[in-house]
């Protein structure tokens, strides 16, 4: 008898490689000299893109890179900064302004936002469990920023996250774009440029 025609489910595959991702995480944190590495490669690489235009970052869930020192030194340089709102499963995030010492609201999957109007960035900082160098990143599984992006055609997505986090091929749906570029501690890998 012929084998059966599997098609593979990237959805399936995606929630494998998300927990294998999220246990090496926790498994090995960062060391200060990374982090720094990772804040100045990302520095430059916007630099680069934009140098003055509103940047969309992220407050770091457990285990992602911080990227507050970043945010704190764009910000006294000039630079208007903004974090996701996180909404209901399904609806597209939106990004508001962010000041050092703004009050900070609760949000779903413990998340936290700036209040106030939604602004429109140039940049999006967007955060990934892996990537590949074709530029697909693998997130939580929301879809959150597939969402997100595809609302937002003149917001150039950079990826950033750690060297250990590529892997050879992200597994990918039919919503999944590739992002612009992708930074880590290491290098700096474009796409979209
Ligand atoms: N810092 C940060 N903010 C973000 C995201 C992100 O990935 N990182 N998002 C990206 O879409 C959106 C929020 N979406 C999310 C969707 C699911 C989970 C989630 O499943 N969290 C786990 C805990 C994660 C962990 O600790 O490893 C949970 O609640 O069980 C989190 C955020 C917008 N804000
Ligand atoms: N633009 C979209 N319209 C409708 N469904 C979408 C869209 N983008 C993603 N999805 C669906 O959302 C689900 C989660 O997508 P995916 O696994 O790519 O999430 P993710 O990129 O890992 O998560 P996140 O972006 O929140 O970090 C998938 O079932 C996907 O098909």
């Amino acid at each position: 008898m012929a084998a059966p025609h599997i098609i593979p489910d990237p959805d399936e595959a995606k929630r494998a490689l998300r927990a294998a991702m999220r246990a090496r995480r926790l498994a090995e944190p960062p060391d200060a000299a990374t982090l720094d590495a990772l804040r100045a490669a990302l520095d430059a690489a916007v630099h680069a893109i934009d140098p003055d235009g509103p940047v969309a970052a992220i407050w770091p869930l457990p285990g992602e890179p911080d990227l507050r020192p970043l945010l704190r030194h764009w910000h006294e340089a000039g630079r208007s900064i903004c974090l996701p709102k996180t909404h209901a499963p399904g609806v597209a995030l939106t990004f508001h302004t962010w000041e050092p010492d703004g009050a900070m609201h609760d949000g779903p999957y413990g998340t936290r936002h700036p209040g106030g109007d939604p602004v429109l960035p140039s940049v999006v900082l967007v955060p990934l469990l892996a990537f590949d160098r074709r530029g697909h990143r693998l997130g939580y599984g929301g879809g959150f920023y597939d969402r997100t992006l595809a609302a937002l055609p003149t917001s150039r997505p950079v990826g950033f996250g750690l060297s250990w986090q590529e892997v050879t091929d992200v597994p990918t749906g039919r919503y999944d774009r590739p992002l612009d570029m992708i930074v880590t501690e290491r290098e700096v890998i474009r796409i979209g440029f």
